[in-house]
């Protein structure tokens, strides 16, 4: 009663049941419906909506700027989400404490800028070029010259080698052996698990009777788990020879008095996830729209192939080249629109006295969150929100007062977020994006499974942390005429 009728928070929209306990929210959570729930609910009660007695969530393109950059400086990480176990070392993502955080960023930054990019291309261009052959063989190993495959561990394959390549020195060699390496097969089923683990954290009693729970087994597997990363780092650390990785800049600035080695460990271990299966979801997503949508996908394919004609060879698709692509860029925005990999950004708290947020005045130490999913599906901000329709993404839209989409608000999609914890990643994202998509559409014809019930619905993945995986199938076969 003193949540729904007396808390501070008890005039802000929400459903009761969300107000007066934490318990329908975790039930989501665990049931891995958060997001559509929400999104549900924004529907009904606007765009701010109270989802727990003490929190506050918003799907509103002004909360981007004021939760992520407000001008009184940032609001810091909920550390119920972020806590770490008393002497384990702090990460980049776990780093809450503003110092500490600009610490460990600076010293990954230059690893990550264009012009770090421009070096570690020949890394990317590779793994690709291993992504294309590999799809080579899949589709002249069918008689009928048309492979139907599920391309989602494709994408997976090729982004975890490529964060391997840039990150450790050596990949994953997923594409090599064709399927996928151990690690990221258990980070992949310990998802589930991970978002049940997150939802105790509002009890901590709960927690603390559940770890003391945990088998031995389960806690050496974690473990091993770990190790193998510090394993690959400590190999990275002992390399010789000046490679341009992003490695290479930590351990310059390592000398420099930078981040320690296990700081780098957790670092490098939370990047292997940020890095590989957020631009694998957008490249399964945007895929599985084009398929189904062969008027998007030959608008793309055309864009490719006239930029890249067939008497020369597709090595000449440079990153710089493919920037310049309105389309495909199109396509991107669109999948990251659609298929956001983040679709709801993890709260941060109120400073304490209190502040405003999207015009409402909230108490220190509310949490806040931004719901990307809803608000990239709100038509309050995108006409036909629910379409693929990469064209409203191209420059006409915004001059063209004929175009429907000429109202579009672009500003509501931050996929990357905003401000000082904004992605370090997004530079490499979208050059993986654009060269991995330009290079099957140059090399392929693509179609969609002949069997409708092999389709999939995209609004029907849950969400557990990361988005669920399912099989994404998709027909190819040699681009015609080979
Ligand atoms: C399509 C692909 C990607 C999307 C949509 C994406 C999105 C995001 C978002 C929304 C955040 C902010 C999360 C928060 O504040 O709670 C973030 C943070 C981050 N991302 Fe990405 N990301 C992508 C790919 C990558 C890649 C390829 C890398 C690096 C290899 C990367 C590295 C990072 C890092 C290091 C942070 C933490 C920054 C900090 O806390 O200072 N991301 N990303």
């Amino acid at each position: 009663l003193y949540n729904v009728y007396l808390h501070p928070l008890s005039k802000i929209p929400g459903p009761r049941t969300w107000s007066a306990t934490r318990l329908p929210f975790i039930r989501s959570l665990i049931k891995g419906t958060i997001v559509h729930d929400i999104q549900k609910l924004h529907r009904q009660y606007g765009p701010v909506l109270r989802i727990a007695p003490n929190e506050v969530t918003f799907a509103q393109p002004e909360a981007w700027d004021d939760i992520f950059r407000p001008p009184q400086g940032q609001l810091l990480k909920d550390p119920v989400w972020w806590r770490r176990p008393p002497g384990t070392p702090v990460s980049l993502i776990s780093a809450i404490e503003p110092d500490e955080h600009a610490r460990i960023r600076k010293a990954l930054a230059p690893g990550f800028t264009r012009r770090a990019l421009k070096s570690q291309e020949p890394f990317i261009q590779r793994l690709v070029n291993l992504l294309v052959s590999r799809l080579h063989e899949q589709v002249q190993a069918q008689p009928s010259g048309r492979a139907e495959l599920d391309i989602a561990p494709w994408f997976n394959f090729t982004t975890f080698d490529i964060f391997g390549d840039l990150g450790f020195g050596e990949s994953f060699d997923c594409l090599q052996d064709s399927r996928l390496h151990p690690w990221i097969a258990l980070l992949f089923n310990s998802v589930k698990a991970a978002a049940f683990v997150s939802a105790t954290r509002f009890y901590p009693a709960v927690a603390y009777v559940l770890m003391k729970c945990i088998p031995p087994s389960l806690k050496k597997m974690q473990r091993d788990h770990f190790q193998q990363i510090a394993d690959k780092v400590q190999r990275r650390l002992n390399y010789e020879m000046e490679r341009s990785d992003i490695m290479a800049h930590v351990i310059r600035d390592k000398d420099g008095g930078g981040l320690s080695v296990d700081e780098i460990n957790v670092t490098f271990t939370v990047l292997t996830t940020a890095g590989s299966e957020t631009t694998a979801t957008v490249l399964s997503g945007a895929t599985n729209y084009l398929v189904q949508h062969a008027d998007k996908l030959k608008m793309l394919a055309a864009e490719v192939r006239a930029a890249f004609p067939r008497d020369k060879h597709d090595d000449g698709m440079t990153l710089d080249a493919l920037r310049g692509l309105p389309y495909l860029n199109a396509v991107v925005s669109e999948g990251l629109r659609l298929c956001t990999p983040i679709p709801w950004v993890l709260p941060r708290l109120v400073p304490a006295g209190g502040s405003t947020v999207c015009g409402v005045w909230l108490p220190g130490g509310t949490p806040v969150s931004v719901q990307a999913y809803a608000m990239n599906r709100d038509p309050a901000n995108f006409c036909r929100p629910d379409e693929f329709l990469p064209e409203r993404w191209l420059p006409e839209a915004r001059t063209d007062e004929e175009s429907p989409f000429f109202g579009d608000r672009p500003e509501a999609m931050q996929a990357f977020s905003l401000g000082v914890r904004s992605c370090m990643g997004q530079h490499l994202a979208l050059a993986e994006m654009r060269l991995i998509l330009a290079r099957l559409v140059w090399n392929f014809d693509f179609d969609a499974p002949e069997d409708k019930t092999r389709w999939l619905n995209w609004e029907d993945l849950r969400t557990f942390l990361l988005v669920e995986k399912r099989p994404i199938y998709v027909g190819l076969r040699l681009r015609s005429g080979e």
